[in-house]
């Protein structure tokens, strides 16, 4: 099971220039956690400061009892083999095959004879779809293979925490649709908590547990999927809509002339789109951190918009939900459902298999990006 990450009051800046200042969340064990914010607000900030690759000015970083911006340099060492990154650009070596790319985390961190470090690296190549590239040098594959690569390299020392920036940078839609897959795919199988930062509507509206939003040095929101894809608040509205209407613009921030001139254009940020189905696994089973679709609304006594939840075949998942769950049941080693919510989740588009035989695919699972 992967492990809780409690920021408190983290500030950084770089000399005269706060990035951004008192970020308080909860990264839940075993979740999936979206970061979004307009470019330049501070996510890769945010994810190194995690890791420690960079210290905040202030605040703390709990992951389990210890504080990580003030560890010792040794502690530092120990907790960072917690993490696995993945870069934007996959930060791949590109003179070295993506064996050895992936093996090298495994040859600079541990002592294990090859044999076990082959059949490690092995194990991740097949779990991310690349057996067979062994030999391939980065600079030979695809960028959505050089993603995969780095993935697997991110896992190879079995991370409670998975830091993921910006995967869909640079795919093709097809590509990230495989690529936001795969990643649902992972945290069912390892179970560790997962932080993605992503600048795609569709990866933050479908993939996560708990979406957050920075903007403007702050951290406008952070919680459950549905608390913000069903929220009013309008930078939070306007960002997860995708559009130009509402207090973010070009360069950040609108000035008061610009929000006038769209009052009175009669501009409305009109009303929110439903809150589609999450991903599920493409095996189809429960993930063990997952929440029963419209738990959070109904916890809250917040009306979903109109037509959530509900997937391409019109199947309504609040109300499929329990009878999926009792067919499919949770994945392999599942514990209790954390943080108060029933268990949840589903498939866009892609739903579990009909009459929900336990162990059957979902049509077009698995197939590699
Ligand atoms: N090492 C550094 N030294 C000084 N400034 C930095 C450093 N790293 C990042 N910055 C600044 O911090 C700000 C936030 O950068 P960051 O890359 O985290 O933004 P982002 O939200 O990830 O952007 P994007 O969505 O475009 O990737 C930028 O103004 C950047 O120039």
């Amino acid at each position: 099971m992967g492990v809780e990450i409690r920021v408190e009051g983290l500030t950084k800046s770089f000399g005269r220039q706060t990035i951004w200042q008192d970020v308080s969340l909860t990264l839940p064990a075993g979740e999936i956690s979206v970061l979004l914010g307009p470019s330049g607000t501070g996510k890769s900030v945010f994810l190194k400061s995690l890791v420690g690759l960079l210290k905040p000015d202030r605040g703390h970083i709990w992951v389990g009892d210890r504080d990580l911006p003030y560890l010792p340099e040794a502690q530092l060492y120990d907790t960072r083999k917690l993490f696995g990154v993945l870069f934007q650009d996959g930060a791949l070596f590109g003179s070295m095959n993506l064996y050895d790319n992936i093996a090298f985390p495994l040859r600079e961190h541990t002592k294990k004879p090859e044999s076990e470090v082959r059949r490690i690296v092995m194990e991740k190549m097949e779990m991310v779809g690349l057996l067979g590239a062994e030999r391939k040098l980065p600079g030979e594959i695809s960028g959505g293979m050089k993603k995969r690569a780095g993935l697997a390299r991110a896992l190879v020392l079995d991370p409670e925490i998975l830091l993921v920036d910006e995967p869909d940078s640079g795919l093709d839609p097809v590509r990230t649709a495989y690529l936001n897959q795969l990643i649902v795919d992972l945290n069912s199988q390892i179970n560790a908590t997962f932080l993605i930062v992503t600048h795609d509507i569709n990866t933050a509206r479908t993939v996560p547990d708990n979406i957050g939003l920075l903007f403007r040095r702050e951290l406008v929101m952070f919680g459950p999927r549905e608390m913000l894809l069903s929220s009013e608040e309008p930078v939070v509205r306007q960002f997860l809509n995708a559009r130009r209407v509402g207090p973010i613009g070009m360069s950040e921030e609108k000035d008061v002339s610009e929000l006038e001139a769209e009052a009175k254009m009669g501009h409305d940020p009109g009303k929110l789109p439903p809150i589609p189905p999450q991903l599920m696994p493409s095996d189809g089973r429960v993930r063990p951190a997952q929440h029963a679709p419209g738990s959070w609304c109904a916890a809250h006594g917040v009306v979903p918009p109109a037509g959530s939840f509900i997937d391409d075949l019109g199947r309504n998942w609040v109300e499929e939900w329990p009878r999926y769950v009792a067919a499919m049941g949770p994945v392999a080693g599942a514990g209790a459902v954390p943080g108060g919510h029933a268990p949840g989740g589903h498939v866009p588009g892609a739903p579990g298999p009909g009459g929900y035989q336990q162990g059957g695919g979902v049509p077009g699972a698995g197939a590699a990006p």
